[in-house]
């Protein structure tokens, strides 16, 4: 999945807002990302597009083969009932109240015209941790086994990429963590691409890859990996990194502008393997001062 330079204008009562501004972002298949980012800073607008409801004013998008600014209606539709997967905050966005956890999962393939439905959904609950909810209906599901028959719901025709925006956002946490376990068996034993917006840090904790989004563009990068301490523990590094984008422009994150007071224009200096960033006006000191960089 690419998106590169991804435009997204809204126009309403005559005042323009700019929701994505020029975002980059790649995903590989196979993939689970996080994505964060405060409120209004183009989350689900992003989402939108990448599920094929919405499209871009400018900048171009990819998914698994198809363009999203080009694709014609047959396609499109193809495309929202296969290739892609949709998980709501709210689970009964996905579910119809008086049918069956089962019967729930298999509408989707009944729209695709796909065979073995009965098969595919008893397997789905079962990869999902609710093999024992297939005959009951919505009333008699918790918040957490809801979300997760909404899940099978949206994996039901094998999508590619499985879209979840604040899926866990209305779970207490030990159903927040059922459904992102499902979530992330989903990704390691059925092989969905996962692109989850969350503001829940126990998500965005527990993936290799979290992106922020700031003013509608991709500004920073957390990657997570596991290694083992010198005891043989396990010990998780986390290392920032700034997003470049194709014009070599870097956000720095504000933590760091605010630390050292950066406004207007920042001094750099290319030293050899890094480069430095000083405050507009170098204090004498500064290289002694652990700068930024
Ligand atoms: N249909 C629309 N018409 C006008 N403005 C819109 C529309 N949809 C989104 N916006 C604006 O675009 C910006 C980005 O909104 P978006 O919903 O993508 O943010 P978000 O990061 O998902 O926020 P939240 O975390 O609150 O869901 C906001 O300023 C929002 O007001």
């Amino acid at each position: 999945m690419v998106c590169d330079g991804l435009v997204r204008i809204f126009t309403s009562e005559g005042v323009e807002v700019v929701a994505l501004q020029g975002l980059d972002l790649e995903v590989a298949r196979g993939e689970l990302v996080a994505i964060v980012g405060a409120s209004g800073s183009g989350k689900s607008t992003l989402l939108n597009i990448l599920s094929g409801l919405d499209l871009p004013s400018a900048g171009s998008a990819r998914v698994a083969g198809h363009d999203l600014l080009t694709m014609g209606r047959a396609e499109r539709l193809r495309y929202r009932r296969s290739t892609v997967g949709f998980l709501y905050q709210q689970a009964t966005a996905n579910l119809l109240p008086y049918l069956s956890a089962i019967e729930n999962i298999q509408l989707p393939m009944v729209f695709a015209s796909r065979g073995h439905r009965e098969a595919r959904a008893r397997e789905l609950l079962e990869v999902l941790g609710v093999a024992d909810c297939a005959d009951r209906r919505l009333d008699g599901l918790s918040g957490g086994q809801q979300q997760r028959v909404a899940l099978g719901v949206a994996l039901a025709n094998n999508p590619v990429v499985l879209l979840a925006d604040e899926p866990t956002g209305e779970l207490d946490s030990r159903s927040s963590d059922e459904v992102f376990s499902a979530i992330r068996r989903a990704n390691e034993e059925l092989g969905t691409t996962v692109i989850v917006v969350t503001h829940d840090p126990h998500v965005s904790e527990q993936v290799t890859r979290t992106v922020a989004i700031r003013d509608g563009r991709t500004a920073s990068e957390v990657r997570r990996h596991v290694t083992r301490d010198t005891d043989g523990g396990e010990l998780v590094i986390s290392q920032e990194y700034a997003v470049l984008d194709r014009a070599g422009r870097l956000q720095l994150p504000k933590a760091f502008v605010a630390s050292l007071g950066l406004r207007d224009r920042v001094r750099i200096e290319l030293e050899g393997d890094h480069i430095t960033v000083w405050p507009e006006a170098p204090r004498p000191d500064a290289n002694e001062r652990g700068d930024a960089q």
